[in-house]
């Protein structure tokens, strides 16, 4: 068997090749030989939809196109995984959209035994920053019809100026996910405040953009994420 994730201590396996299965509260992956995509896509879909994300009304690979910049099952279901595996509690995330990448890490952080509501921060678990009312709005419908509002504050704004503005409170998460041109500012903010804790992590979406970060004629923002890229590549580790 090439590789065996559990977090249960439980094993499973299936004659299909992959299985992700879910016992209690906590999410198994289990990758055996070589399944095919569909099986996996299959797979995925519905143990998203099935268990994982019990409130979420939706699978994000077969969202409507008003969910385009969603994280997809995948990419929610491993971001999830790793929040589990740093055992996180509290998780920053610039650019909400509609929410479901917030609700994906929600669902993580309850697995993680995290409750629910402000502390003494004044902050809920998770803090997410958006820039649109409008996305804000449908983000916070979705995250109660999901049932981890007292999980998601989302602050409406400029992440530029909220970042700067954030005081007293810290993170095992930071996912970047907002206006690419700003990466390098958010992370250089992030860094200098201190606001991810010693062994926590910052996820950046959207690092290579489909290649178009390569492009010779590559846009202004592909030109930013490339930049964004060597900077990590280049800069001192602190
Ligand atoms: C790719 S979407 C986020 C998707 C979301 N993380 C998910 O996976 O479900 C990027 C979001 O960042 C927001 N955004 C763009 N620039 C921003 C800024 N300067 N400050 C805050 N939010 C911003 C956009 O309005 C958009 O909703």
């Amino acid at each position: 068997m090439p590789g065996v994730v559990n977090t249960t201590g439980k094993e499973h396996a299936s004659q299909t090749g992959a299985t992700i299965d879910q016992y209690g509260d906590s999410l198994n992956i289990i990758p055996v030989g070589t399944p095919t995509r569909d099986e996996l896509e299959l797979k995925y879909y519905y143990a998203v939809q099935a268990s994982i994300n019990k409130g979420l009304p939706f699978g994000s690979s077969h969202l409507p196109i008003e969910h385009f910049m969603s994280v997809v099952d995948y990419q929610g279901i491993l971001q999830g995984f790793i929040a589990g595996l740093i055992k996180a509690r509290r998780i920053l995330e610039i650019g909400t959209f509609i929410g479901i990448s917030a609700i994906f890490h929600a669902n993580a952080l309850k697995r993680n035994g995290v409750k629910g509501g402000a502390d003494e921060t004044g902050h809920k678990p998770i803090v997410s920053f958006e820039i649109s009312e409008e996305y804000a709005a449908k983000a916070r419908a979705n995250i109660i019809e999901a049932g981890v509002d007292e999980y998601i504050d989302i602050i409406v704004g400029d992440a530029n100026k909220l970042l700067a503005q954030l005081e007293g409170v810290t993170f095992d998460i930071a996912f970047l996910d907002a206006d690419k041109i700003s990466y390098k500012g958010y992370y250089e903010t992030i860094m200098d405040k201190g606001l991810v804790n010693k062994d926590g992590l910052i996820i950046v979406d959207n690092t290579a953009f489909e290649s178009v970060v390569a492009y010779i004629d590559a846009p202004e923002w592909a030109v930013a994420l490339h930049e964004f890229n060597e900077h990590i590549r280049n800069g001192p580790t602190r």
